[in-house]
């Protein structure tokens, strides 16, 4: 699905990292941690098609990015649901419309039925028609959440997701995660929270890459 191949990563000066090599299986829920700084941003961005590797091969859904055209790219980043660790939104639309944007902007209009039952799964219902600057933390990330997911994508990529958010909070947007996962979705999700980590153990069989010295490496077993 995606395929690293001896990649490395560098914004101009020395590489971020070198010699990655990994593929993230279908269904697969992988964690990412490192300290701040060691390129997981990056490394997700690899994955979404916004970065393209300076070294090795990186194949996404069977094509490789650097012979892909942008429409290639475009195409491909429409299966794949992105949770920025920033989460920013139109402001002045509502809620329920910033969840639709992606449909929105390819021109498509989302199902009611569909959007209200997304914006259940996600808690956020009573908050449809509310706009963004008056959600909570949590909101916003759930929001996020239910934006990236509106399009069905097959992986979903998350950037700290719980990163400014209470424990409860944190393992209520996990929980998001896991059942996304249990429905067949790949998931990778940079965190540097143990605890959500140690959360899974025993839900689904997430394995743990762990981004440090600029090499990526398999941590520990699969929990
Ligand atoms: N567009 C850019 N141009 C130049 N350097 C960049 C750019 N984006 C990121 N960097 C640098 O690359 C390094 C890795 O950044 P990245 O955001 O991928 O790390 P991270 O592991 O996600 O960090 P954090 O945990 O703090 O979010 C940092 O030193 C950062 O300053």
């Amino acid at each position: 699905m995606i395929g690293f191949e001896n990649v490395g990563y560098s914004y101009g000066g020395a590489e971020l990292f070198s010699g990655v090599s990994l593929t993230l299986a279908p269904g697969s829920f992988h964690f990412l941690t490192g300290p701040s700084g060691a390129g997981k941003t990056t490394f997700l961005k690899l994955c979404y098609g916004e970065l393209v590797p300076t070294t090795g091969r990186l194949t996404l859904f069977d094509g490789e990015v650097r012979s892909m055209s942008r429409n290639d790219v475009a195409m491909v980043r429409r299966r794949i649901g992105v949770v920025h660790q920033d989460c920013q939104f139109l402001d002045h639309l509502p809620v329920a419309a910033n969840v639709a944007l992606p449909l929105t902007v390819c021109g498509r209009e989302a199902d009611v039925a569909n959007l209200q039952d997304l914006l259940t799964w996600v808690g956020l219902r009573p908050h449809a028609d509310a706009l963004p600057p008056s959600l909570s933390g949590g909101e916003r990330q759930r929001a996020a959440v239910a934006r990236a997911v509106i399009m069905s994508p097959e992986v979903i990529l998350a950037d700290e997701p719980t990163g400014n958010l209470d424990a409860e909070m944190s393992m209520r947007l996990l929980k998001l995660f896991i059942e996304l996962n249990r429905m067949g979705k790949t998931i990778v999700l940079a965190t540097h929270d143990m605890n959500l980590i140690r959360a899974t153990k025993g839900q689904v069989p997430a394995r743990v890459l762990r981004l440090q010295n600029r090499k990526l490496q398999l941590a520990g077993a699969d929990l």
